[in-house]
Order: structure tokens, then sequence, then C-alpha cells
């Protein structure tokens, strides 16, 4: 179990998040939404251990990760950031390595993780020639590379990791979380603003609003009409089909 809460984080005097949490349970997807601004990323990073909250803690396996070594946190948790940049011309082995432990290119982990996101055989692809959904899935594989270098599942961190993506690359990324958990026994938490996909992904959804938790549940309770009125000040319809998780298409209606 991988938990925040009461969690305070203050920049420049001003309050990102206050009395915040969310928490990751191994093998199931735990999603947080809201707003932009809301303070989702903050929190993520928070959790990861990047930013040092004013107040509350973050416990890892019962372990604060405050007081974690960086070797070992890097082995029980691994982020993907809204943003990863790679300043270098590597190949897809190259970054997957990165996480594996940088002497590793042609070892079993890169396989493996490549392996996990359907890229096997992109290893000596140029990782800056690759779609939007390729790179996302490659960072993914940096990620499991980092978690196959510690003894259990572990936990991932993903910011909006179907940011940019096409509705095929933005499923068949939810799909890999969902597969990741559930096979893997990984526990993930993503941050998500498509409400469709975050109904598709999550086992358990966190909202925030202004730095506040404003609801947490199953995505049947939290995705109501009323809570996101109240989250994004969007009048909305949800319907969900009888034999998908989604919502229909039309759940935003004016
Ligand atoms: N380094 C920073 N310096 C100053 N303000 C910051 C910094 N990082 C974040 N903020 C502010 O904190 C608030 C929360 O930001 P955060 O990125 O956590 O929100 P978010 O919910 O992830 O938003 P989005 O959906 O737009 O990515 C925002 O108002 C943002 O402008």
């Amino acid at each position: 179990m991988y938990r925040a809460h009461g969690i305070t984080f203050r920049l420049g005097g001003r309050a990102l998040l206050t009395d915040a949490g969310a928490a990751i349970t191994p093998g199931r997807v735990s999603v947080l939404i809201g707003p932009n601004g809301a303070g989702k990323s903050t929190l993520l990073k928070v959790m990861a251990g990047e930013l040092r909250p004013q107040s509350g803690h973050v416990l890892l396996d019962g372990a604060d990760i405050s007081t974690l070594p960086p070797a070992r946190l890097a082995m029980l948790r691994a982020v993907v950031p809204q943003h990863a940049q790679i300043a270098f011309p590597f190949t897809v082995a190259e970054v997957v390595a990165i996480g594996a432990g940088s002497d590793r290119i042609g070892s079993a982990p890169v396989a493996r993780a490549l392996k996990e996101v359907e890229l096997s055989g992109f290893e000596q692809r140029p990782y800056d020639r690759l779609s939007g959904g390729e790179r996302q899935r490659v960072q993914l594989a940096r990620a499991l590379a980092q978690l196959d270098r510690g003894r259990s599942a572990g936990y991932l961190l993903l910011d909006e990791p179907t940011a940019s993506l096409d509705l095929a690359q933005q499923v068949l990324v939810v799909r890999l979380m969902r597969r990741l958990a559930a096979e893997r026994g990984i526990g993930i938490l993503a941050v998500l603003h498509d409400l469709n996909l975050a109904a598709m992904a999550a086992d358990h959804i966190t909202a925030l609003k202004n730095g506040h938790v404003v609801a947490c549940g199953t995505p049947k309770e939290i995705l109501t009409d009323a809570a996101i009125g109240t989250l994004y000040g969007v009048p909305a319809r949800v319907s969900w089909a009888p034999e998908t998780p989604f919502l229909l298409p039309q759940s935003i209606v004016d």
C-alpha cells in the first residue's frame, strides 16, 4: 500500500495542496482527476518523493518515503512525468536501459520491459523518431525496467500518460495500465483528464479541486452528473454504456 495523507504543500506563500491525499493498492489502478491547476501533478510529485510537503506523510509499504534511500525508492516506485524529455539521440534500448541501469542495453530486463509494452523489435529505433504513442510506451518500459530491479511488483506513477495521443493509442495505454495491474500486481496512480479514459482505467478515483480532495471512490460513485458539474463547472449528463466501462461520448451536454 502506498498512501499520502494530510498533505499540505505551499509554494511562495500559496497552498497548492491542502490536507490532500491519495492511495495506491498493489494490483489496482487509481486515477487522479480534476480541473487544470487543481494540484494533480503536485500531489503525484509529493507521492513520488520529488517534492517534500510542509505537512503530512507519504507511506510506501509502511515506510515514510522521506526516510528511504534514493536507490531503494527507485526500486519500489517509478515515475513517468508529464513531459519526459530525452536530450540525446538515444535508441529505444538506450532509453529503457536508463531504467534498467545504464550498462544493461542488451539485457533481459530491457527486452522484458519492451515486450510488456508491445515494442519488441524497436530496440535500435531512434527514440526521437517515434510517434507520441510509441514514446509513451517506451517511457512506460523505462519505468518497468526500473521496477524490475526491485523484488516487489512496485508502483507506477504516471502523469497524463495519454496526453496528445490519438484514441487508439489512448485506449492501448489504458489497457496496458490495466494489464500491468492485473497480471503483474503493480499498483498504479495516473493523472487523467479524459473522464471516459478515467472510467475505463480506474478501480478508484480521487477528485482534486483547488488543492483539496473533493471526492474519492469508484468511477460510478465519482463520475456523476452532479460531481462533474461541481468539479468542472460544466453541466453534464452521464450515461454508462451497458457492456463497457465507457461513458457515452455525448456525456457532456450544453
Ligand atoms: N513551480 C511552480 N511555481 C509556482 N506555481 C506552481 C509551480 N508548480 C505548480 N504551480 C501551481 O500550482 C497549481 C497546481 O499545479 P499542478 O501542476 O499540480 O496542477 P494540475 O492539476 O496538475 O494541472 P494541469 O491539469 O493543468 O496539469 C497551479 O496553479 C500551478 O500554476
